[in-house]
């Protein structure tokens, strides 16, 4: 049974940030932020990229010291110095990228550095056994991290943050890596807990999302507090005008642009992975026609990021051909090339983890330009790296792409999450690859950059460009691709029509729950 709870303009802020100012160099990432969170609601935190969310969260969770402003915890002002001490403030942060060790079972990734709480016999299984029943961890306590799911390992996430006392639980961007039933299933336990009393942060670029989640939210422009609202009463347009602070575009209606020439033609591709029984990959074929973007779904695990790894050449197939195909039926075998060969045989690629595959975080944003391309213009001619074409070239992309940044010569690692995606996508169409692959390209992008890249990958397929197209975001795989194939234990399983299929079906066809075949 729960209590009733009292309205929530009545609730007490257990909250509140007051004048935060974050300087970094060149750049004002938090100025005089005021954000007021009240005891059990959900709250969420929105706003364009590099508008300071990350900054400001890293600040209420004690990884980062603000210049100016106070922080107060259930009325009593607090100095957070490290994540300790935000955590004995009963303050908790459910990572994007998870915070767990792979090769450790659940009880271990919870119980491990919380031995002084319950220590690590009965009682400390029994509060495990408790908080997994409470999150809807159904898996057994002592199943390897690496053998669970995504859904799962965010709950052993968000339960391991409990385990530690907290009351108020920072989300950054959960939904990203979850298929919309388990958002659905997030959303419900997120509620439930909402119920016992605890309160939640949320960050996240789906709107509809936090339309449907949150209490209320607060906007972020340009680093500042822009103004907070009722998500139920605006709607999902009115909310990202808001974070823009401009109309976004409309979207265009979708005209087919597929031809019937061959850009990419992958056969039986096959990837055995040593220590394992099942083949990453098995029998893996299709082809990818100029003009067309095709789709892969899945449930992250599923063989995506082996399949694209196979492909760029980072990863060695143990059957099976990739072969590019000219524009006059000339067919190139690229199964033994090497990656920068791929590359240069006019592949452009956006990797799914662009921090260790897309950019060199340390260096300059024009340095960047220049990975992968380091052998043609207009950062290169002949043997030499070409410095000065390679500036000129960023300056273009970052005006292009609205890349929020001091300047060019700044480290990659000094741009927020979005702003360093946005470079790499610039970085991948500016090449004039005839094929590109573009896992999760909009990962971490807010609305107005969702839209601009979006756009840019319809340009370039209109002029003939194929696309093949990994993500996690439903709307995206549906809005953009011409054809969708699933993916499910290293097959590919089905096929759907983005013109008709929802994103419930393709849902199910990624978890499997679906028969193979069409699913719409
Ligand atoms: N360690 C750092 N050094 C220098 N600049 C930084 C650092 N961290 C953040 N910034 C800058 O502060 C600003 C705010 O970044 P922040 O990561 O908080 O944005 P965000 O709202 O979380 O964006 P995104 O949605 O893209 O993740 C950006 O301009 C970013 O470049």
């Amino acid at each position: 049974m729960t209590e009733p709870q009292p309205e929530p303009g009545s609730r007490r802020p257990v909250v509140e940030l007051a004048g935060i100012t974050k300087r970094f160099p060149g750049v004002v990432a938090n100025s005089d932020v005021n954000l007021t969170v009240h005891e059990g609601e959900v709250h969420a935190v929105c706003g364009e990229n590099g508008a300071g969310k990350s900054t400001l969260m890293k600040i209420l969770y004690g990884m980062q010291r603000p210049d100016e402003g106070t922080i107060t915890v259930n009325g009593t002002q607090v100095e957070l110095r490290n994540p300790q001490d935000a955590i004995r403030a009963g303050i908790g942060m459910v990572h994007q990228h998870f915070m767990l060790a792979d090769n450790l079972t659940v009880r271990e990734n919870v119980l491990l550095g919380a031995e002084s709480l319950h220590g690590i016999g009965r009682a400390a299984r029994a509060r495990l056994a408790e908080l997994a029943e409470r999150t809807g961890l159904r898996a057994d306590p002592d199943t390897l991290l690496e053998d669970l799911g995504v859904a799962d390992r965010q709950r052993v996430e968000i339960v391991k943050v409990l385990y530690r006392g907290a009351k108020i639980v920072i989300l950054d961007e959960p939904t990203a890596v979850l298929v919309p039933q388990e958002v659905d299933a997030l959303f419900e336990t997120v509620r439930d807990m909402q119920r016992q009393g605890f309160t939640f942060i949320f960050i996240s670029h789906k709107l509809d999302e936090v339309r449907a989640i949150a209490d209320s939210v607060t906007v972020i422009r340009r680093g500042t507090t822009v103004g907070s609202a009722d998500p139920k009463k605006i709607s999902s347009r009115e909310l990202a005008e808001m974070m823009v602070g401009s109309e976004l575009p409309s979207p265009e209606t979708r005209e087919s642009t597929v031809t019937t020439r061959d850009v990419i033609r992958i056969s039986g591709l096959r990837l055995e992975v040593e220590g394992s029984d099942r083949a990453a990959l098995d029998d893996v074929s299709f082809s990818v026609r100029a003009g067309e973007v095709l789709g892969i779904a899945g449930v992250e695990g599923n063989g995506q990021t082996e399949l694209v790894e196979t492909i760029m050449g980072m990863r060695k197939a143990t059957g099976g051909t990739v072969e590019l195909v000219d524009a006059d039926g000339k067919v190139r075998n690229l199964t033994r090339l090497g990656t920068l060969a791929r590359r240069e045989a006019g592949i452009g690629y956006i990797a799914e983890d662009r921090t260790r595959h897309g950019l060199l975080l340390t260096q300059p944003l024009w340095a960047n330009r220049i990975l992968g391309y380091q052998t043609r213009k207009p950062v290169a001619s002949g043997q030499l790296l070409d410095i000065a074409g390679a500036r000129k070239d960023t300056e273009r992309i970052v005006a292009e792409y609205d890349v929020r940044t001091p300047g060019i010569d700044v480290p990659a690692a000094a741009l927020s999450g979005g702003n360093q995606q946005k470079l790499v996508v610039g970085r991948e169409l500016s090449g004039d690859p005839v094929l590109l692959i573009a896992s999760h390209p909009t990962r971490g992008v807010d609305v107005g950059a969702q839209a601009l890249i979006w756009e840019q990958i319809r340009q370039a397929r209109a002029n003939g460009l194929a696309v093949l197209l990994i993500s996690a975001d439903l709307d995206e795989l549906i809005g953009l691709s011409d054809t969708i194939r699933v993916m499910l234990r290293g097959r590919l399983v089905s096929e759907a029509d983005p013109a008709t299929v929802t994103p419930q079906e393709l849902g199910s066809a990624m978890t499997g729950a679906a028969e193979e075949g069409e699913v719409a």
